[in-house]
């Protein structure tokens, strides 16, 4: 079976890596780790939420593409990709939406990706503080071009993304499970030809 890519992005506390682990959890879809100079956060685990890397060991991957985020590198690594998928033929990865068009432009099959926006985005900010992110990061991050670009469907992801509104999780998962079943679906009848 061929691999399928699944790009989550949107803006920063939407509920990207909720949904990665969510799909991680029920269908068994491989997390590609990715890199980043940003320190860590309380509970987050080198290589399992990131590969936490000096702006000298970042420099030494290859990348299929890099992104700065609110001050800070990241980049996901072709290693890491082969990781995910000597895993299972299903793999997501959590990327801001410079990557997600980078990886919609560059990669063959093209990935499914998945935009994920609130209709209420004010409570971002709550939502990061929940999580147990430094008041003074989520300020700088809340200022960042980058977080202001992302609240938005990018044109180069228009008609390529599924949008999910996260506003409710109960309604979350049930657009995530539809469109996990599609593109199995899809990927089986594929086989089929
Ligand atoms: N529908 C929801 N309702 C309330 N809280 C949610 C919902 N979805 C996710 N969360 C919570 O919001 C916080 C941010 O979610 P998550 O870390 O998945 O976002 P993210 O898009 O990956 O953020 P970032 O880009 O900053 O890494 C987490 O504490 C998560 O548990
Ligand atoms: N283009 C890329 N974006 C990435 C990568 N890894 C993570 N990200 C995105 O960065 C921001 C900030 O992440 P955080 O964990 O510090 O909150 C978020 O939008 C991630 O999706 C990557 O390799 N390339």
């Amino acid at each position: 079976m061929a691999h399928q890519l699944i790009v989550i992005t949107g803006a920063s506390g939407t509920g990207k890596t909720t949904v990665s682990t969510y799909l991680h959890t029920h269908y068994q879809v491989a997390r590609v780790i990715t890199h980043t100079t940003r320190p860590m956060r309380a509970g987050e685990t080198n290589g399992v939420d990131y590969y936490f890397e000096t702006p000298t060991s970042f420099a030494q991957n290859h990348y299929i593409e890099h992104v700065t985020y609110a001050g800070y590198s990241y980049g996901s690594s072709y290693e890491a990709l082969d990781r995910a998928f000597a895993q299972s033929n299903y793999a997501s990865i959590v990327l801001d939406t410079a990557g997600a068009i980078s990886y919609v432009q560059q990669l063959d099959p093209k990935p499914a990706v998945l935009f994920l926006t609130l209709e209420q985005p004010h409570v971002l900010k709550q939502r990061l503080l929940n999580r147990g992110d430094e008041p003074a990061m989520i300020t700088q991050r809340l200022q960042s071009d980058e977080y202001r670009r992302d609240l938005t469907l990018p044109p180069a992801l228009a008609g390529v993304a599924t949008v999910v509104t996260n506003d409710k999780w109960p309604e979350a998962k049930r657009a995530i499970d539809q469109f996990f079943q599609q593109l199995q679906v899809k990927q089986e009848a594929e086989q089929g030809r």
